[in-house]
């Protein structure tokens, strides 16, 4: 049967991409999106931002909703200090067979773990199945209506910690207004729109970063 446009975008960075050079692979899938198919990876432009954001909250345990193709994967993975951990859940068993292999080719496995299967159900395991406690960074890429369920189930849970970061992606196109408004009005969050572009295209899309400044501000009388 025909390949799929995530295993063209694999043997795209198998042949382009050098093994072990995170930086490459990403240049490779920017490459293959901008100038051969567009693919919903966050991007080189929205890439930019996480960058920065990841390098100022220098996380020791990142979790990751979406995993795709693993694009988004790398470029928190290649900015980790030794010992930091990335979590990255995805749903779709044919996404995670290729973003198994594209994070392999960067030679970042080591500090990454893809798990398949829906974040609903994933989210209640983390403690007991990865021995995680709380996340310091939240990247918030999978279905757009399901960010606010899932950061409702994280507070509940008790996954988030006073200065925990929420970076979600996506919040205008294809948009996620009730999350969006949920973290800009709770009286629980810091949150800041960071205005950018659609990955590979001009429409406009951004990405909001939400501090969460711990369970007890908002309840206060
Ligand atoms: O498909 C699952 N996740 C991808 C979520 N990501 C997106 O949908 C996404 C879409 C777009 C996008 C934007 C404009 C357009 F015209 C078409 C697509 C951009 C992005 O940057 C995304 O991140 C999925 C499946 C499933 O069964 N369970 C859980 N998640
Ligand atoms: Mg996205």
């Amino acid at each position: 049967t025909r390949s799929s446009r995530p295993q063209r975008m694999l043997a795209h960075v198998k042949r382009h991409a050098a093994r072990g050079d995170p930086q490459s692979v990403i240049d490779a899938i920017d490459y293959f999106c901008r100038h051969k198919e567009w693919a919903m990876n966050v991007g080189d432009e929205k890439g930019t931002i996480l960058d920065s954001v990841v390098c100022e909250v220098s996380p020791g345990a990142v979790l990751e909703l979406g995993t795709y193709c693993g694009y988004s994967t790398m470029r928190i993975a290649r900015l980790l200090a030794p010992g930091a951990r990335l979590i990255t859940l995805e749903f779709n068993p044919a996404n995670a067979a290729v973003a198994r292999q594209v994070i392999a080719w960067a030679g970042l496995e080591h500090k990454v773990q893809l798990v398949e299967g829906s974040s609903g159900d994933l989210i209640p395991q983390m403690r007991e199945k990865f021995g995680i406690d709380s996340f310091d960074l939240v990247f918030l890429d999978h279905w757009k209506d399901w960010y606010l369920p899932d950061t409702r189930l994280m507070e509940e849970l008790g996954l988030l910690h006073k200065g925990s970061v929420l970076l979600a992606d996506n919040v205008i196109c294809p948009g996620a207004p009730e999350y969006l408004a949920y973290v800009r009005s709770s009286p629980r969050y810091d949150s800041r729109y960071f205005k950018s572009h659609l990955e590979y295209t001009y429409v406009e899309d951004g990405l909001e970063k939400s501090v969460f400044p711990g369970a007890s501000a908002g309840s206060r009388p």
